[in-house]
């Protein structure tokens, strides 16, 4: 095979600013600074990084960086760049300085999906004004590669429905849990540690950050804006250690899950249900074996079918890999001419309430150990009309004087979101249910 001929020709420079030093940060300075050869000629330019701003230029710091690259002046940094890499997180000044960027001409690299869930359109719309590019694959699933196949590979398909667990520390969390017993808050901690967690980690474990991921993927999938508040959202704060056991025992693992999928509406017109909440899989789902801080994503198209995207979803590494991505194709584009589209609004879908949605429960219920206790239960599903899958009962024998009880655990079948939650009401005003245990939601079944 032949070498690719060298040139002598000097190439142009392009210079990089990069705004905030943490575990996603810090390991983008590292691969410009280490790779810059390697990228210098995939891009046809030379990438300059002509500064890291950052709160304190003295705080300690775990990767070895050249001290000079540190300013607390993010305004002038960005001013003097043709691309930006926004790793801060959080609002602002991200915001201000990403319009700053584009202000001035800079393309945008981000990775904020809180900013961009909530104000992403005044970013899109700015960039798309100035012709520059403002890209985020780091935003939704960290490493893996999604938001491209979805809005340039998926562009000539029809998605119907994206499925996926979203957020790695929740995902670590929960599977810490179900294997090896750990409590939530070690496991919690354990995930901070490792550079998973956002800077507050409220985002993750109340399921914000997989909402804002969820609004980002329906957006590009159906083509239309999606905010944050259109996503209905329900965190892992509420899953117990007991609901994992009972779980498992079941054949179930309990996964956060982010759902995005094209509906009719009362009128039978399409619209889009957003939501994340956890849910639980049969054991020998492909997304049950989705371990630790990894995401898996499902996307479902019309022509395209089933397809399945999978890797390390959280980490400053897996995290800067996609970043640095996202600026290489926006340098190439300096080079080569052109800005690329940020996003399509020509879907014109509503978002749906929960209501709309159909899906299967798991309901566990802490019953007296009486006759007839299960038909009267059995009546309020059918009189709802929700049809039940399985049903298991464990008898807990009568104790120190106390009643002999019974715990249910009753899968259902599909029905109407309305219907079950009806049903779940109408069951906790029965005498006989001493306590409602857990609802959770099942998908895979
Ligand atoms: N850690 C991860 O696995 C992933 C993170 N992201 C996103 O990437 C972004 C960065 O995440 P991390 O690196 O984990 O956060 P981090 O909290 O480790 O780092 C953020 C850095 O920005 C600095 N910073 C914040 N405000 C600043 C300001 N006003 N001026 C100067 N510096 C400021 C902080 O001091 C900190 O060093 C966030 O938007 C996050 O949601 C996206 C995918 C994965
Ligand atoms: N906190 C996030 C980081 C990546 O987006 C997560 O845990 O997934
Ligand atoms: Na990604």
């Amino acid at each position: 095979m032949m070498n690719a001929p060298h040139t002598t020709e000097p190439q142009p420079t392009l210079r990089v600013a990069l705004l905030g030093c943490g575990n996603v940060g810090s390991q983008v300075a590292r691969i410009l600074l280490e790779d810059a050869d390697n990228l210098a000629a995939r891009i046809g330019a030379r990438l300059e990084l002509t500064g890291i701003a950052v709160r304190s230029v003295d705080a300690p710091r775990e990767a070895e960086l050249p001290r000079e690259l540190f300013t607390t002046d993010a305004e002038s940094l960005v001013e003097g760049a043709d691309i930006v890499i926004e790793l801060m997180g959080g609002i602002e000044p991200a915001r201000t300085l990403i319009l700053r960027a584009i202000d001035h001409g800079a393309s945008v690299v981000s990775g904020n999906k809180a900013l961009l869930a909530q104000d992403g359109p005044t970013l899109y719309e700015r960039a798309d004004a100035a012709h520059v590019q403002l890209s985020y694959e780091a935003a939704v699933a960290g490493a893996i590669p999604i938001l491209r196949p979805i809005r340039d590979s998926l562009s000539g398909d029809r998605i119907t429905r994206v499925l996926g667990i979203v957020n790695g520390t929740t995902n670590y969390i929960l599977d810490q849990m179900d294997t090896t017993g750990a409590q939530f808050a070690d496991a919690l901690a354990d995930a901070q540690r490792l550079g998973y967690a956002e800077a507050d980690p409220t985002a993750d474990i109340e399921g914000y950050d997989a909402a804002s991921k969820a609004a980002i993927l329906a957006s590009l999938s159906f083509h239309t804006r999606f905010a944050l508040e259109n996503v209905h959202c329900q965190g892992i704060t509420s899953v117990t250690a007991e609901d994992i056991a009972s779980a498992k025992d079941a054949g179930y693992v309990i996964k956060l899950l982010a759902i995005a999928e094209l509906l009719k509406d009362e009128a039978g017109d399409d619209g889009v249900s957003v939501r994340v909440h956890p849910t639980l899989l049969p054991r020998d789902h492909p997304l049950a074996a989705v371990r630790g801080a990894f995401n898996a994503v499902f996307v479902e198209a019309e022509n395209a079918g089933e397809l399945m995207f999978y890797g390390q979803g959280a980490g400053g590494t897996p995290t800067a890999s996609a970043v640095l991505g996202d600026v290489v194709s926006a340098a190439r584009r300096m080079v080569l001419g052109g800005p690329g589209r940020t996003e399509t609004t020509t879907g014109h879908v509503p978002a749906l309430s929960i209501d709309m949605v159909n899906t299967s429960y798991y309901i566990g219920l802490d019953v007296a150990d009486q006759p007839g206790v299960l038909a009267k239960i059995a009546h309020l599903f059918a009189e709802h009309g929700v049809s039940i899958e399985t049903m298991r009962q464990t008898i807990h024998p009568a104790k120190d004087g106390g009643e002999a009880s019974a715990e249910l655990r009753i899968v259902t079948h599909r029905a109407a979101e309305s219907s079950l939650a009806a049903t779940v009401k109408h069951i906790q005003d029965l005498d006989v249910i001493n306590a409602v245990t857990s609802v959770l939601r099942v998908e895979g079944i």
